[in-house]
């Protein structure tokens, strides 16, 4: 193994894995950290983690056990991956793990880079877009766990990082690779060693792929992959989406995300699909219970959804009564429950939607590894669980377009 990546979500790993699939490398992704060795025709072995908003400490620990495995595996690059709208709290966790990461690896700049512009996000003057939109502005500021209200990459990860944080600006990307290898190791040498990396293009995302080559350690979205498979390939592309069948079988959507996007996906499917809404209350209660929605699912002739997807005012109020970290995490066990009574009683495909609440139901439903198929939408492959007769999407809250969910239960199907 070449190359070391650890995601802090299983979403988020899911998109990386999958810009390094399609860049011909053989990628697996790991739930967790393993205890056996891997298999040494992989390139890169992506370790999930559900790290993004436990605290810091304990997110330090488990990125660390990753990369201690990922090492012994012979990774010599590694790749730490969050999420393309910087999900994280002044606190941490991506300042604090860089640290860690970086006391490991030794003295060399870190490239900070979260842009994905095929699904919008832009990094200028060291500010984090959302299309045309600051981040901060873009709905993100009323996320349930990380609300996201500075849009400066700089001043956000400078509250997080024990490290100065340094830029290298557009102008400086735009020259091309030696431009900014050069302007990397002059913030390095200043004094900043973190370096948040302007890229609007994937041509900007393809020159600072080139000019990290030598750098152990690349954080970033997946758009920052984008760049890392041709560093690493000495042979020919691997091609992974032609050895996809896709799976029959009863199909599911499971959506404890609150973004913007899942919102108008949810409407989508409801028009013309079966929909059960849970509502938070009634799941702390007790009153909606993981087997009355899998119930509710497995009556359905066709494919159905379970959403706890609330307007921002009423996760509010739910947080108030019971707590942030309490309601989340009870709707993720709910989710998680769900998934497994579902799997239970036959279904074969399943759609979940939201960073942690994906993880949540990966977690709950056991499973190890998983082979990444093709691409659905900028950002989300399908996946087959090794194994497992079981094929899913993993999807960001914000990615994929409004007829995602129907558009992933095809390509799961292998009739897309
Ligand atoms: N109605 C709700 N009230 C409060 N919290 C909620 C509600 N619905 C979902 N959540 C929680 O919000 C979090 C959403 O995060 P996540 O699943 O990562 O979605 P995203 O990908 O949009 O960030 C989860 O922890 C989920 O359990
Ligand atoms: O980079 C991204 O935006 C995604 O890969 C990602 O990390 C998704 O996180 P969630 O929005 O929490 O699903």
């Amino acid at each position: 193994m070449k190359l070391g990546c650890i995601g802090d979500d299983f979403t988020g790993s899911s998109d990386l894995a999958n810009v390094l699939a399609k860049g011909g490398l053989r990628v697996t992704q790991i739930t967790g950290v393993p205890d056996g060795t891997a298999d040494p025709d992989v390139d890169a072995g992506v370790v999930a983690l559900k790290s993004r908003t436990i605290p810091v400490e304990e997110a330090v620990r488990r990125t660390l056990e990753a990369f201690d495995w990922l090492a012994a595996q012979g990774c010599s690059q590694f790749f730490f991956k969050y999420c393309s709208t910087f999900d994280s709290t002044p606190d941490g966790n991506i300042g604090p793990v860089i640290d860690a990461l970086m006391a490991r690896l030794g003295d060399a700049p870190c490239v900070v880079c979260p842009a994905f512009p095929q699904t919008g996000r832009s990094v200028y003057q060291g500010h984090l877009f959302v299309g045309d939109t600051l981040l901060s502005e873009s709905g993100m500021e009323t996320h349930p766990l990380t609300p996201m209200t500075d849009p400066d990459i700089r001043r956000w990860l400078s509250h997080q990082t024990r490290q100065a944080v340094g830029h290298v600006p557009a102008d400086r990307v735009f020259a091309g690779d030696a431009a900014i290898r050069e302007s990397l190791w002059v913030e390095h040498g200043a004094g900043r060693p973190v370096v948040v990396v302007d890229a609007i293009r994937d041509a900007d995302l393809l020159a600072i792929g080139a000019a990290a080559r030598d750098l152990p350690l690349i954080t970033g979205g997946s758009g920052v992959a984008l760049g890392l498979p041709a560093n690493l390939l000495d042979g020919p592309p691997r091609t992974p989406a032609s050895e996809w069948a896709g799976l029959a079988g009863q199909g599911a959507v499971l959506a404890g995300s609150g973004s913007r996007m899942t919102h108008r996906q949810v409407q989508a499917w409801s028009r013309a699909n079966p929909a059960l809404a849970v509502d938070a209350d009634a799941v702390m209660a007790g009153r909606t219970t993981p087997g009355d929605a899998a119930a509710f699912v497995l009556g359905q002739d066709t494919p159905a959804l379970v959403y706890s997807v609330a307007d921002p005012a009423s996760v509010r109020a739910a947080q108030e009564r019971h707590g942030r970290e309490a309601v989340a995490t009870g709707l993720e066990q709910f989710f998680a429950d769900v998934a497994r009574q579902l799997v239970d009683g036959g279904v074969r495909r399943l759609v979940t939607a939201g960073g942690e609440t994906s993880g949540a139901v990966v977690e709950g439903l056991g499973l190890t590894a998983l082979e990444i198929g093709p691409e659905i939408a900028p950002g989300v492959p399908a996946v087959r669980a090794e194994g497992r007769d079981l094929v899913l999407a993993l999807k960001s809250g914000n990615f994929g377009g409004e007829d995602f969910f129907s558009e992933a239960l095809d390509v799961l199907g292998g009739t897309a």
